[in-house]
């Protein structure tokens, strides 16, 4: 393997620090505990693990957890509900209900009725606005993670060639949008785009966020390229355990790349510290206070 392996998982700790520092500090100069509601409908395997982290890393960066969790038949109406009591319940400062929801329930319409000072996934078609805008918002945390990753190995992003693989509403658009705002020259390429490797081959970094595993070859990275890889996919071996792999051939693709993320341990952890530090940013501007410093603490 010739690439550096950006580690997102150490990279996340430094984060969890910081911002179980800074929630400290809050609760010591203004009596104020940020809170944070995770909203689970139905019993997806994945999405449990995914809210189980997100709640135990909410405790432990001292910040309250309310966790709601509701059956698949919930109607859209119920959930609806739920969310307007967590609108005007002063002690949460963030919502998030966890996706995918069931198929009967409209997901644009869910996300569409929290509050945009809560919304602290950044899906919210206020804070995807102001996002497009360049104005100050809540940012998707898988995409804020990103950025974070990248800034672990370029210190100046201006006109780098960035390729987008994807452009879905909680990861490939506002990608391309952060990485506008670093004065990249972005593509973004999806499934119509028409010669997909050579898209990537002008890359300097290339961002992967299809779900479609191990798309991405070795031969459609340029030599030195970072690579994000943003896939989560669930695989079963032959003999029926299962892997998570990503949208990167990760073997191939390290074997080329100047950097890359690895599935698990990269963009996965950074997801959930970013969402501690929404969380953070969403309790201060709640309460009239500048948004927190939260450069991660230095590494080893
Ligand atoms: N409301 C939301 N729903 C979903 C989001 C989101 O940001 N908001 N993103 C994904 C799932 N996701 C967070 O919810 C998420 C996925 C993966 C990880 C993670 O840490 N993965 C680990 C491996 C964990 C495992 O064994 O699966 C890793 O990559 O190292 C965190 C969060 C869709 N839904």
């Amino acid at each position: 393997m010739t690439a550096q392996r950006i580690d997102g998982k150490a990279l996340a700790a430094r984060l969890q620090e910081t911002v179980a520092a800074r929630t400290a500090g809050l609760g010591a100069t203004q009596g104020l505990r940020p809170g944070l509601a995770v909203v689970l409908v139905g019993s997806d395997p994945a999405s449990q693990v995914y809210v189980r982290s997100k709640r135990r890393r909410t405790a432990e960066a001292g910040m309250q957890s309310f966790a709601h969790e509701l059956p698949e038949d919930t109607g859209e109406a119920a959930l609806l509900e739920l969310i307007a009591r967590l609108n005007t319940d002063p002690a949460v400062h963030g919502v998030l209900v966890q996706l995918p929801l069931p198929a009967h329930i409209d997901p644009m319409r869910v996300l569409a009725a929290i509050d945009p000072a809560k919304d602290v996934d950044g899906f919210h078609v206020v804070n995807a606005g102001r996002l497009a805008t360049g104005q100050p918002g809540l940012v998707p945390c898988t995409p804020l993670g990103c950025m974070m990753l990248l800034r672990e190995r370029h210190a100046d992003l201006s006109g780098l060639h960035a390729v987008v693989l994807g452009r879905s509403n909680i990861v490939g658009k506002p990608m391309a949008q952060l990485l506008l705002a670093e004065n990249c020259t972005v593509t973004v390429v999806h499934s119509r785009s028409r010669d997909l490797p050579m898209l990537c081959r002008q890359a300097d970094i290339l961002v992967a966020a299809v779900g479609r595993p191990e798309l991405v070859r070795g031969d459609w990275i340029r030599p030195g390229a970072t690579v994000i890889d943003v896939g989560i996919n669930r695989v079963v071996r032959p003999d029926g355990t299962a892997r998570l792999i990503g949208d990167v051939a990760f073997d191939e693709a390290a074997a080329v790349a100047g950097a890359i993320t690895p599935v698990p341990g990269g963009v996965g952890p950074m997801t959930i510290a970013c969402l501690l530090a929404n969380t953070l940013i969403a309790s201060c501007r709640q309460a009239g206070l500048p948004d927190p410093d939260l450069t991660p603490a230095p590494g080893a």
